[in-house]
């Protein structure tokens, strides 16, 4: 099989992964049946580990290696679209299979009982998130990605949305708060790694916004590893690398702070 053609950022500057860009397919509808979090979370003391200072921290053993494969089985049962390697102009190349959906209820789960929301707000790196983080976006991406498959440099945006918070004591069920929010930090959960024979894929970052190889961080796919790196004006230029063997599975979701007082 012919190696995808990667096509340079265009316009001499990188590329933008924008979460509406025309390559991307349509969110889906229907909520899907994510399998419960089961053994119950967290499984270990999470405790970020700092890759690149003030930009790129993870949490390891954030899923047990069972739930993640709870979650592949599952994942691959979802109709996943291969986006086009034919990027709309300042698009990044991406070349992965893909499920994106709108679902708060899941992203809440992902933020209230898995413990990521105690790491973010008592791990003792609050000053980094720009601001008071009150969730993670409901807009939830699956990315597989296949021998061969890859997503060329680019940044990520950070994105306006509105945040649908479950109800609280202050404000009691069946009520839920509409609160206006910014992404500022991306999310990434990676469900493979060499453990499961997925080789390549490293998640690349690029300090200096060059992407040369000898400046390159790259970080391995872990299984369970969750990875939060800065988005927005101070997002690093960084690329998904191709899988060379195997299959590369992720979750992606921001990080999301209060846009203005609340
Ligand atoms: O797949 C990866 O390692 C990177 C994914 C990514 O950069 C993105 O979702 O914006
Ligand atoms: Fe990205």
């Amino acid at each position: 099989m012919p190696k995808p053609k990667k096509a340079p950022a265009t316009n001499g500057k990188s590329a933008q992964a924008s979460t509406a860009s025309a390559t991307a397919p349509p969110a889906s509808s229907a909520s899907p049946s994510w399998p419960p979090f089961k053994p119950s979370l967290p499984i270990t003391d999470l405790t970020f580990d700092t890759l690149v200072d003030d930009k790129v921290v993870v949490l390891r053993n954030f899923f047990p290696k069972s739930l993640c494969r709870d979650y592949v089985s599952f994942l691959s049962t979802l109709p996943l679209i291969t986006t086009p390697g034919k990027p709309k102009r300042g698009m990044a190349v991406r070349v992965n299979d893909r499920f994106q959906i709108d679902d708060q209820k899941f992203a809440d789960r992902l933020w209230y009982e898995t413990g990521l929301k105690e790491a973010v707000l008592g791990g003792g790196l609050e000053h980094l998130w720009g601001g008071e983080v009150i969730g993670l976006n409901p807009n939830v991406r699956i990315y597989r990605y296949t021998k061969g498959q890859f997503f060329d440099a680019h940044y990520d945006d950070s994105n306006k949305i509105t945040l649908t918070l479950p109800p609280s004591d202050d404000i009691p069920s069946p009520n839920r708060q509409q609160v206006p929010a910014k992404t500022t930090w991306t999310l990434l959960l990676y469900l493979t790694s060499a453990s499961e024979g997925c080789t390549g894929g490293e998640t690349v970052f690029y300090p200096h916004d060059r992407q040369v190889a000898k400046e390159a961080i790259a970080v391995a796919p872990e299984t369970g590893m969750l990875l939060l790196h800065k988005h927005g004006n101070d997002c690093m230029l960084h690329e998904g690398r191709e899988v060379t063997a195997g299959e590369k599975w992720i979750i992606r979701t921001d990080l999301c702070v209060a846009r203005g007082g609340r």
